[in-house]
């Protein structure tokens, strides 16, 4: 029998390949993590995450306006709260004049364009590093919920265009979304974290922020009472059409290259954009690999950021952004 059908004719030149390419990954698939500090003049690497940055206000300023110029036009805020602002209600997270507020102020003078959106949970702002207020040796979900839409409320006001709520509490979008409602705030969107498992790739996040839960007695030491169980399918669609029924606009798989399995899955359940996180564990694994000379850095990267759209993401929350669009241009 002769050979009719030879997939290779469609590989056998860049020029052919490029014209068949299903995925191509471009500046307007980022949103770009940020991490902010207090002070000034403060541009500071985290130890496990090379190459990444807390900024101070004023070198936040100049870091937007070098996204922008790059084409990347959607940041996502997170703040490294002093220890002695810290408590069990996260009061400081509602301060008008807060970190995370003044810094959605400081973006959006830098660079008016610049889509700011801002991580919501108590985590940065517990003293026991959760993303809910404890009581009883347990994550309280009602009093946290409350607390969490008073603190979306609180960053809409400050001028983000966008919530990010990243605690996994039951019912906190339709409490955001009410509250939002309410005051007047039709057009500020919500990003949910509709799908977060409890994840050991988090570890650096935890360091950039000096967030990690502590270890004290009849305190949860981690964080599987809220985050899914990494075991878990079915329950990502589930939570993920719960929060689109509660008024999220774009949902989030996170972490990102475990979890492509469920981003596809949602691709084929629901209708509204899909954001994956690929976290600070996946970013800290290759830039770790690479300095050692083990993995080829560039093609790696750009090998894992399209395979998280190839599986359906149209927004990629990622710590290699600038990377990537510095190798794609
Ligand atoms: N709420 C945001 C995160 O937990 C980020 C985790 C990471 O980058 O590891
Ligand atoms: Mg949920």
């Amino acid at each position: 029998m002769k050979m009719l059908i030879r997939n290779r004719r469609l590989r056998s030149s860049e020029a052919i390949r490029s014209l068949v390419r299903e995925t191509y990954i471009t500046p307007n698939d980022f949103l770009v993590p940020l991490f902010v500090v207090e002070g000034k003049g403060i541009k500071e690497e985290i130890d496990s995450m090379p190459d990444y940055y807390r900024f101070s206000l004023d070198l936040l300023a100049k870091e937007v306006k070098e996204l922008w110029a790059m084409g990347l036009k959607a940041v996502l805020l997170f703040v490294k709260v002093p220890d002695n602002l810290k408590d069990n209600s996260g009061t400081e997270a509602l301060n008008a004049d807060g970190l995370m507020q003044r810094a959605i102020k400081t973006v959006k003078d830098a660079c008016p364009e610049m889509l700011v959106m801002t991580d919501v949970a108590l985590d940065p702002y517990s003293s026991f590093g959760h993303d809910g207020i404890v009581g009883n040796g347990e994550i309280v979900n009602d009093d946290t919920t409350a607390v969490l839409a008073e603190m979306g409320l609180s960053h809409a006001r400050a001028g983000a265009d966008f919530l990010a709520p990243s605690d996994m509490m039951d019912g906190r979008i339709f409490e955001m979304r009410t509250l939002l409602e309410d005051e007047g705030f039709y057009n500020t969107g919500i990003m949910s974290y509709s799908a977060k498992y409890a994840s050991s790739f988090y570890g650096p996040f935890r360091d950039a922020l000096d967030s990690a839960p502590v270890d004290l007695k009849d305190i949860p030491k981690d964080k599987k009472t809220y985050q899914m169980d990494f075991a878990n399918r079915d329950e990502a669609i589930k939570e993920t059409l719960m929060d689109i029924e509660e008024g999220a606009d774009i949902v989030m798989v996170k972490p990102g290259l475990c979890y492509l399995d469920i981003v596809r899955d949602l691709r084929e359940t629901v209708n509204v954009p899909i954001a994956v996180y690929q976290v600070s564990g996946e970013y800290a694994m290759l830039k770790a690999a690479a300095e050692k000379g083990w993995l080829d850095h560039d093609a790696v990267m750009m090998e894992q950021v399209t395979a998280i759209k190839r599986a359906g993401a149209q927004v990629i929350a990622s710590y290699f952004a600038k990377d990537v669009v510095k190798f794609i241009s």
